[in-house]
């Protein structure tokens, strides 16, 4: 049978419902889920009973027990790994549908070559130092208990389902996780839901004692690609947890991190008086404008410091001088926008390097930030 179709069979059984949706293999990312008829607004096109769920509680006591402390991410990933090795019928079902080890491999930076990671962007490296930590101290965890576990995990096998987890689960809690585990590690898998794929205007996804609602926001039409919106994320963020970006214009939370280029730009003595007043590092970027705090940087560049006081303090108006604050961003975004060509440049030269795949998702994000790039400096050369 069809993984899909066997998959649906099954959910049946389980009492997951599907309401004029359907899921299919799309070009370019896995599985997603189609409209199969004309949707309405609010109509709820997919539930999930609580006991569909694999969570901490549900988790086998052989794991949970060998990995006191651990992580809810390195509990759930654990018990992929042991499920991998022996693996029952339901999971057997569940796991078909998964993206492929070469697939995770390839899409998510958290396994490609350094030479890659040195080209993403800097908050993307930022991003990805904290997840490869993370990981570092799950494994840890996981290889310490590795006797105590029913069987063997190696580190490959165990970043593949740590990224499965990364990239499938949903946040989740009852009021006993609440209270007991820290904020990330709310998490739970749900096969069926996990197969909607990313938009920023997707449906919306609740959670009850009862399980899981996912409903449409606004109407589609039959054939239509249904999405859930995974978080207000910039493409930095989705490259480095999930594997994918998506076109600049159509992500409106999409922002690039103009600290390299406006950190060096202070002496000792103005970088001293940024960090005093709050406003040292954390310049960004979006499709409209730089953000306040880059703003109030800029300024500093341009005006004596006690001017720069008085703005601060509401005593000079800022847009007596936002000619002087424009003109300075609009110097620094063309030297971006050229660094940001040459590593596109480089990149291409890079025919060798890791993966055909990997390659085009780190073109693509310079891509999205020269367009980022491009809308601000045509925005402010027209002022
Ligand atoms: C929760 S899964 C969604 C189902 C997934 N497509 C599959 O085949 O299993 C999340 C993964 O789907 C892919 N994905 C989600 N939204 C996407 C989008 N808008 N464009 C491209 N890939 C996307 C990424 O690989 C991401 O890590």
């Amino acid at each position: 049978m069809d993984p899909i179709d066997h998959l649906l069979t099954w959910a049946d059984v389980k009492g997951i419902a599907l309401n004029g949706i359907r899921p299919r293999v799309l070009p370019g990312r896995g599985i997603g889920i189609l409209a199969t008829r004309d949707l309405k607004a609010n109509e709820t096109i997919l539930a999930v009973p609580s006991n569909a769920l694999r969570t901490l509680d549900n988790t086998s006591k052989s794991i949970t027990e060998a990995l006191q402390g651990a992580t809810v991410h390195a509990i759930l990933a654990t018990a992929l790994c042991l499920d991998f090795h022996d693996t029952p019928d339901d999971f057997a079902i569940w796991k078909a549908v998964f993206p492929s080890l070469q697939d995770i491999i390839t899409s998510m930076p958290l396994c490609w070559p350094q030479e890659l990671v040195a080209l993403l962007p800097p908050k993307a490296q930022t991003l990805l130092s904290k997840q490869s930590a993370k990981f570092d101290k799950d494994w840890s965890v996981v290889s310490s208990a590795a006797a105590s576990l029913p069987a063997g995990i190696t580190r490959p096998q165990f970043m593949y389902a740590w990224l499965l987890v990364n990239t499938r689960t949903f946040y989740h809690t009852t009021p006993a996780t609440k209270a007991k585990l820290p904020k990330e590690d709310h998490m739970v898998l749900q096969p069926v839901a996990d197969l909607f794929n990313h938009s920023p205007d997707g449906c919306s996804v609740a959670f009850g004692h009862k399980g899981f609602q996912i409903t449409t926001t606004h109407a589609h039409k039959a054939g239509d690609e249904m999405f859930i919106r995974y978080g207000s994320h910039s493409n930095d963020f989705l490259l480095v947890e999930y594997g994918f970006t998506i076109p600049s214009p159509e992500n409106p939370f999409d922002e690039t991190a103009l600290d390299p280029y406006l950190c060096p730009r202070f002496t000792p003595a103005q970088k001293e008086l940024l960090e005093e007043e709050g406003f040292w590092t954390g310049y960004m970027l979006d499709s409209q404008t730089a953000c306040y705090r880059t703003q109030t940087a800029l300024r500093l560049l341009c005006l004596p410091e006690w001017q720069w006081r008085a703005v601060l303090d509401g005593q000079r108006d800022e847009d007596e001088d936002g000619a002087l604050v424009d003109a300075e961003l609009l110097k620094l975004l063309r030297k971006y926008e050229k660094d940001a060509r040459a590593t596109v440049t480089e990149i291409d030269q890079l025919d060798k390097v890791g993966e055909d795949e990997s390659r085009r998702l780190l073109r693509e994000r310079w891509i999205e930030i020269r367009q980022l790039i491009d809308t601000n400096a045509a925005r402010l050369s027209q002022q």
